[in-house]
């Protein structure tokens, strides 16, 4: 009898995820800010203080719209038994996230998820794999989309046709890098993580080992352990507030990304930005090693008359 395939795609975008409650406190959502480096500069920051601290007499603290990332979180133990998926979590990175948000997060809050399979490619070497997860407030209304990619190295080549085989319900978010306009940005923000930036940010639930454990590093094909993706995408996007939304997070309408490259915590990131209409095109890149690392874009939902 020949073996079981390794990966079945048919089991695969046919599977039906459970409905996975989120919960967070102003607590969850000053760590998280911690994590994507709020405050790192300048513990005094005007800007960024609200994020971490009732400043001035404010309610609450304001939440940045990154956060919903983590809304997913709960999916990934998911992944480990998703039916027709046999694979090395030790060689899985994050490819690609897409965030629509639809109204402004609350401080603390249980949230409601719906989640799909959105796509599913075979690219002989690896497989990607596409979850989306649709975020709603205790009350049912809708708060914020999430689409992510994972690349699964060591995966693929199991098309049954010549044809490599592709599976996407939105076949527009094939690719969500950006192309990185010729002319000199709109605006540039350099800012360093910290050697410990993957173990802060880990305690807002990603315990994924890539990220802390030199052995699983070194197996995964890194040097020493990476920094998540969506940490990167948190200080691309928090760059993006200061430099472009004059500091409000509430204008950040979608956040689109791909993961082109590693950071080693402790790395310098420069966020390059480039104002079309309403969108900004930004590249992320390692000073240190000069590479780029992150490219994507924002939807903004208004400009300040400033711009
Ligand atoms: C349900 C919740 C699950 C949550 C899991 C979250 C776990 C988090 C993990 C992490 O945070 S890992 C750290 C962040 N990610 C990274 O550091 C990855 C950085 N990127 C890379 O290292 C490389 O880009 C890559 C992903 C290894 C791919 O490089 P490779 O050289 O192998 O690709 P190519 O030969 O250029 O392209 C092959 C094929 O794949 C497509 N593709 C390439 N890169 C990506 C990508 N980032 N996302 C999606 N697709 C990608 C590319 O277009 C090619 O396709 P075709 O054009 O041939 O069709």
């Amino acid at each position: 009898m020949a073996d079981a395939p390794v990966i079945d795609p048919e089991l695969i975008v046919s599977h039906q995820f459970p409905e996975k409650t989120y919960s967070y406190t102003e607590r969850d959502a000053a760590l998280y800010a911690l994590g994507i480096g709020a405050c790192a500069r300048d513990a005094l920051d005007k800007n960024e203080l609200k994020y971490v601290y009732h400043q001035d007499g404010q309610q609450s603290i304001q939440v940045l719209p990154t956060l919903a990332a983590l809304f997913s979180l709960g999916y990934t133990s998911e992944l480990a038994h998703l039916p027709g998926l046999q694979y090395d979590p030790r060689l899985l990175l994050h490819g690609q996230q897409y965030i629509e948000i639809y109204k402004p997060f609350p401080s603390s809050g249980c949230i409601q998820n719906k989640a799909c399979i959105s796509g599913l490619h075979d690219k002989g070497k690896a497989t990607i794999l596409e979850i989306e997860i649709t975020s709603y407030e205790e009350s049912g209304e809708l708060l914020c989309m999430n689409r992510m990619s994972v690349y699964l190295r060591g995966t693929g080549g199991f098309s049954k046709s010549s044809h490599p085989y592709s599976y996407s319900k939105n076949p527009a978010s094939k690719n969500l890098s950006a192309k990185i306009p010729k002319s000199q940005p709109f605006a540039v923000y350099e800012e360093c993580t910290q050697p410990s930036q993957a173990l802060l940010y880990r305690l807002s639930g990603d315990y994924n080992p890539l990220h802390s454990d030199p052995m699983i590093a070194e197996i995964a094909g890194f040097s020493r352990p990476i920094l998540h993706g969506l940490c990167t995408l948190g200080f691309a996007v928090r760059a993006i507030i200061r430099c472009v939304c004059s500091g409000e997070p509430n204008m950040i309408k979608t956040i689109s990304g791909r993961f082109l490259l590693h950071v080693y915590p402790g790395e310098t990131l420069i966020t390059e930005m480039w104002l079309e209409g309403s969108r900004v095109i930004f590249q992320v890149k390692v000073k240190e090693r000069n590479r780029a690392v992150l490219s994507g874009f924002t939807d903004l939902n208004r400009l300040t008359s400033s711009l």
